[in-house]
């Protein structure tokens, strides 16, 4: 399945390059991150670092949803669209978090058709649910209840309800610490090869060097305080201000 399956005729399919472009993020008075980077598409980079860095807090920040207690500068833009003063639901990021949350009130086709772009006719969602449901070895179970389901089978649903919902890139906090290590390997390959399928810019926050080592894309290191982090590919022409 590749990024056209998923996108009807009328979508712009062309992949866009994410951009951080001179993010700095505070809480209250303290510098905590400071970003400047890009992430072509089919990409992943990953962000390490020490637990309260602001690894999340910058994830949030590019999906729209920053706490009040933080102050913010800089843009995301995806090409050159800005996605910073527009509201979460219509930046179309991709997120997938350590749990597979499933909406325990709907199947598993009710789950994978959730996201999908208003306008998607009923033969289209049925098509792409199907089509999305063999993809990941889960063919006839369309109309199982979530709770049913193994962690891999969830965490492979999940995936797929997100790539379902058309998304311009992908943001992921930690989706792999909750599965074992046999289901890890997994989640993985499975996870990384759909992104380059689709040809999706993704930011990947992880605590786990195997991780990013598989990866393949490049790693920030964020340190305490004034953390700056800056990868050496073409940012526009902007500079990290260390
Ligand atoms: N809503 C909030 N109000 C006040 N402080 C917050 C809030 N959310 C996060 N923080 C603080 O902001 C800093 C960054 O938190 P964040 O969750 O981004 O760190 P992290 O690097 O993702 O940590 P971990 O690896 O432990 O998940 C931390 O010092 C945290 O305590």
């Amino acid at each position: 399945m590749t990024r056209q399956d998923f996108l009807s005729p009328a979508e712009n399919a062309s992949p866009q390059v994410l951009y951080f472009e001179q993010v700095e993020l505070h809480l209250g008075n303290q510098p905590i991150v400071k970003l400047n980077t890009s992430i072509t598409p089919g990409e992943v980079v990953s962000v390490m670092g020490p637990s309260g860095v602001g690894k999340s807090t910058l994830l949030a920040f590019a999906a729209g949803f920053l706490a009040p207690v933080f102050r913010a500068s800089g843009r995301v833009c995806l090409g050159d669209t800005e996605l910073t003063h527009l509201p979460a639901e219509a930046r179309r990021l991709g997120l997938l978090f350590q749990d597979p949350l499933l909406f325990p009130h709907l199947s598993v086709g009710g789950n994978l058709a959730f996201g999908m772009p208003p306008g998607t006719s009923r033969r289209q969602r049925r098509q792409q649910m199907e089509q999305a449901l063999a993809d990941i070895e889960l063919s006839g179970f369309a109309s199982r209840d979530p709770s049913t389901l193994s962690g891999g089978q969830r965490a492979r649903v999940a995936l797929m309800r997100v790539l379902l919902s058309q998304p311009q890139a992908i943001l992921l906090d930690e989706p792999f610490s909750r599965l074992d290590t046999a289901l890890r390997h997994e989640m993985r390959q499975l996870v990384f090869d759909k992104i380059r399928q689709c040809g999706l810019p993704a930011l990947m926050v992880t605590h786990d060097e195997a991780d990013a080592a598989h990866a393949g894309g490049p790693v920030i290191n964020l340190t305490p305080l004034a953390a700056t982090a800056e990868n050496d590919r073409p940012t526009r022409g902007l500079h990290a201000s260390s």
